[in-house]
Order: C-alpha cells, then sequence, then structure tokens
C-alpha cells in the first residue's frame, strides 16, 4: 500500500516536472523567434504545394508586416527591348566560354540559328547563352520528375537531365548550416523605427503643424507652409496638392484645435501618398518556377544591403531565397551578399569578378529553378557612367533572365540622403527597365522624407519598402499612414 503510494507520488512528480521543462521549453524557442500571431492567408505555403518547400529557414517564421505576392502571369515590368542582341556591349570583360553549350542531346549543335553571325567575343557569348537558353525553355519546363525519392535504380537515362546551359559563371555554393542569427520580428516594423524619422518628423510635422495650429491662416502662413514642405522635398507638385487639401480642409470649419490640424494634417499627406497602390512584393514563387526580383539602383545606395534585408525577411517567412550577385564590378559587392547569405540561409550564385552580370544573373534563375527555391534576389551593379551603359548592362540582364522567368519585380533602390539627385538617377532607370517598386534607404539619416511623396509622383511607381538604418533589420514596409503618423 505503502510503496504504491510512494510510486504514486514519484510519478506524478516526474510528469510534473516534464510539463513544466516542456513549457518552459516551447517559451524560450517562441521568444527567440518571433512570430505572428496568425499566419496570414497571403503570404502562407505557396498554392502549388510542390516539394520547394524545403524549408531552410531553421524553421523559424516572421509573420510578415511584409506583404509578399504572386506576380501576374505577364512580366510585371514592361518594357522588352529587341529580343536580338547584336551591337551593344561595349564594355564587357571577358567571360570563359562554356564549354558544353553544344553537348546539347539532340539538336545537334546549331542552336544559334539566327542573330550569332558576326560578332565579337562578348556578344558571342551573350548569343550563346540566350540561344542555349531559348532552346532549355523549349524543353525542360515541364520535366518535373515525379521521382523525388532517393533510391531510384537507374537514374540514368533521362533525356533533357542535366544539360541546362548553364553559362559561364562559376560557383554555386550552397550555405550549408548557416549560424541564421535572430530576426527582428516584421510586424510593425515602421511604427517600431518611427523615432528613426525624427529629423524629417521636425521638418513636416512640427512646423507645418505649428503653422496650422495657430488658428486663422493668412497668405503669409500659407506660404511658409508651402516653404516648409519644398524644403522637406515633397516637391511642388504634391506641395501645392496639399497646401490646396488643407485649404479645403481649414475652409470647413472643423478645425479648432491642435488635435483637429494633425488630423486634417495627417488625412491630406496619408490621401497624398495614396494608399491604394499595391505595395506588396512580388516575392512569391510560381507553380514551376521562382519569383524573380532585380534590385537596381546607383552605387552606394543600399542595393546590397536592401537585397540581404529583404533575404533576411523573406526566409525568416519561410521561403527559400537564391541571391544573384550581378554586381560583378566590385568583388566586395558578392562577398558582403555572400555574407548576408550565409547570415540568413540564403544560397548565392556569383561570378567572378568582371563577369557578364547577365551571366550571372541568367546562371541564378538558372539555378533557383533547378533548385526549387521560391525566390531569387538579384543584386545588380550600378555603374551610371553613361545612360547608355546602363542600358546595355540592366537591358541585357533582364532580357537574359527572362528567356528563363518571368522578372516580377524591379526594385529600384534610392538613397532618400540625396534628394533631387535621387529623382534624376530613378528616371534613367525607369527608362531602362520598368520599375514595380522603389525602396528608399537611409531615411533615418535625412530631414527630408518628403521624398517619398515626390517619388511617387513623379515616377508613378510606388515606394514599398524604406530603409530606416544600418541595422539587418532596418528595412520596413512602406505604410502610408505609419509613415505620416511619424512624420506628425
Ligand atoms: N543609415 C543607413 N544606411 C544604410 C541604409 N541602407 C544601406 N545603408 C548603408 O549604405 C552603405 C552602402 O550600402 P550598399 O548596400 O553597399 O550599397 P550598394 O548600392 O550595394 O553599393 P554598391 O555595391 O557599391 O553598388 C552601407 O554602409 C550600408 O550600411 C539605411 O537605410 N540607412
Amino acid at each position: 500500500m505503502d510503496t504504491q503510494l510512494i510510486v504514486g507520488i514519484v510519478i506524478a512528480i516526474v510528469v510534473l516536472l516534464a510539463l513544466v521543462g516542456g513549457t518552459g521549453f516551447v517559451l524560450s524557442r517562441r521568444r527567440r523567434i518571433s512570430l505572428r500571431e496568425e499566419p496570414k492567408a497571403d503570404t502562407d505555403q505557396v498554392t502549388d504545394g510542390s516539394q520547394r518547400q524545403v524549408d531552410r529557414s531553421g524553421g523559424y517564421q516572421a509573420g510578415s508586416g511584409f506583404s509578399f505576392s504572386q506576380g501576374g502571369a505577364g512580366s510585371a515590368t514592361i518594357d522588352r527591348p529587341e529580343p536580338v542582341v547584336e551591337p551593344e556591349t561595349p564594355v564587357e570583360l571577358e567571360t570563359p566560354v562554356e564549354p558544353e553549350p553544344a553537348a546539347e542531346p539532340e539538336t545537334g549543335g546549331e542552336p544559334e540559328s539566327t542573330a550569332p553571325v558576326v560578332e565579337d567575343a562578348a556578344v558571342e557569348e551573350s548569343v550563346v547563352q540566350e540561344a542555349a537558353v531559348e532552346e532549355a525553355a523549349v524543353e525542360e519546363p515541364v520535366v518535373e520528375e515525379p521521382e523525388p525519392a532517393a533510391a531510384e535504380p537507374e537514374p540514368v537515362v533521362e533525356p533533357e537531365p542535366v544539360v541546362e546551359p548553364e553559362p559561364v559563371v562559376e560557383a554555386v555554393p550552397e550555405p550549408a548550416a548557416p549560424a541564421l542569427d535572430e530576426i527582428a520580428p516584421t510586424e510593425g516594423r515602421l511604427s517600431r523605427l518611427r523615432g528613426r524619422l525624427s529629423r524629417s518628423q521636425g521638418a513636416i510635422g512640427a512646423s507645418v503643424l505649428g503653422l496650422l495650429g495657430a488658428g486663422d491662416l493668412d497668405e503669409d502662413s500659407w506660404e511658409e507652409i508651402e516653404d516648409t514642405l519644398v524644403m522637406a522635398d515633397l516637391g511642388t507638385a504634391a506641395t501645392s496638392t496639399v497646401t490646396e487639401r488643407l485649404r479645403e480642409e481649414l475652409a470647413t470649419g472643423k478645425v479648432r484645435s491642435a488635435d483637429d490640424a494633425r488630423a486634417a494634417l495627417k488625412r491630406v499627406l496619408v490621401e497624398q501618398l495614396r494608399p491604394d497602390l499595391d505595395r506588396s512584393v512580388k516575392a512569391l514563387p510560381h507553380a514551376d518556377r521562382p519569383a524573380v526580383v532585380l534590385v537596381v539602383g546607383v552605387n552606394g545606395v543600399g542595393k546590397t544591403t536592401t537585397t540581404g534585408k529583404l533575404a533576411r525577411v523573406l526566409v525568416a517567412d519561410g521561403r527559400r531565397v537564391l541571391l544573384g550577385a550581378a554586381d560583378t564590378f566590385r568583388a566586395a559587392a558578392a562577398d558582403q551578399l555572400q555574407t548576408w547569405g550565409e547570415r540568413v540561409g540564403a544560397g548565392i550564385v556569383r561570378g567572378k569578378e568582371g563577369a557578364d552580370p547577365a551571366s550571372v544573373a541568367f546562371d541564378a534563375v538558372n539555378t533557383g529553378i533547378g533548385d526549387g527555391v521560391d525566390v531569387v534576389l538579384i543584386d545588380t551593379a550600378g555603374r551610371l557612367h553613361t545612360k547608355s551603359g546602363l542600358m546595355d548592362e540592366l537591358g541585357k540582364v533582364k532580357r537574359v533572365v527572362e528567356k528563363k522567368a518571368v522578372v516580377d519585380e524591379v526594385l529600384l533602390v534610392l538613397d532618400a540622403t540625396v534628394g533631387q539627385n535621387g529623382l534624376m538617377q530613378a528616371k534613367v532607370f525607369a527608362e531602362v527597365v520598368s520599375l514595380t517598386g522603389v525602396v528608399l534607404t537611409k531615411l533615418d539619416g535625412t530631414a527630408k522624407g518628403g521624398i517619398v511623396f515626390r517619388i511617387q509622383e513623379e515616377l508613378g511607381v510606388p515606394v514599398k519598402l524604406v530603409g530606416l538604418g544600418e541595422g539587418a533589420d532596418d528595412l520596413a514596409p512602406f505604410e502610408p499612414e505609419a509613415f505620416v503618423d511619424a512624420l506628425l
């Protein structure tokens, strides 16, 4: 009897300890991982349910305040320069010629039926590649082998398997067992980082509110409001719309207190930022291929950093990400990107320094398709030496990539601290590739947050993300309301 009682007590204690231990473990893991409370329908697993969701994110997820979506059927970017390459390629340093494009099983080696007649080495390289791709595109898209299982008897005989056109580029290192670092919650980032906008806050919020709150405004005061907005880089068009709307608001006679003034200003500014625009980043995979995101912009604006930060959010959201280091101009840029990849658990494809960026981009997409990743983020070089040089390079990158997959998103990264110049750069880029979104970086270092208004107005492209610091988690989705809140 006594023994039974003792045994009973012992068992009860053991069970109790197990419960306490288990709960503690779960809680501590949760704390580390910082998740969303509810998974969001639109950012959850891919709908196609294919085998690509081998989650390498270390099992953590960050329910994102970020909004990701799938690109449309057609290219999100419209322009399509004449497909035949020809006489351009002024710069391109040579890259090793690919030995085996001819080794295709069938189609005994006359891939470059049309263009390549005369070409010099560089052009040839790109054309061969494109030709190879073309024919690859015809054959392989459907070939998803149904038996991903391991032990097949003789995997040999597949007609088309390996001979991907894989161009010049070298490494396809995979992040082996990345020491993932923790990611801050992505939900509500802009609000949390609002303090970083303090300089703009003073420039727009404080002064305009001060004037509005002063009661009846004479023309001098209105002029002062306009000046303030122009100084904050809103630009003349947005400034006059905003002041016009403010006049209307005040004319209703409903603005009687400082709070009313704030509410009216907020309303007007948010309205001006077009909250209706689709700011989701088209980074979700398609049924048979990854999403492809091109990150473009001039040197030093924060492209590589942004690509890394974005990869981090995507990986944390359970996506498999492959980075393409198509900024081959500066070896350090690829190293930098590789470091990001290792940190966040994303693979990278990089070329030799000076390699053809289009080759690297192509190879990244090709590898991404082969590996079944969800999204390929391509960091490009932004040497704005001449517009035609940029045209050549970016145009070619996009063209070559599109032989393999639709480019879903072209994100232009702009440095908010350069103001006016940034806009000029933006316009050049917009002429070269159709932009689908803007990432405005370094908003933490400027009083000219008003540039957001202007960019959208002048480019007609939504600001989708903002950079608010150098830290790995200092990238936030752009939310008009939260942004204006932070300014006021
Ligand atoms: N303060 C601040 N610094 C940033 C932000 N985004 C990037 N940076 C910094 O800007 C510098 C340049 O960033 P990169 O990512 O190397 O710029 P890049 O456009 O890739 O430059 P290239 O590789 O030369 O073309 C780095 O020191 C970044 O840490 C931001 O939002 N705020």
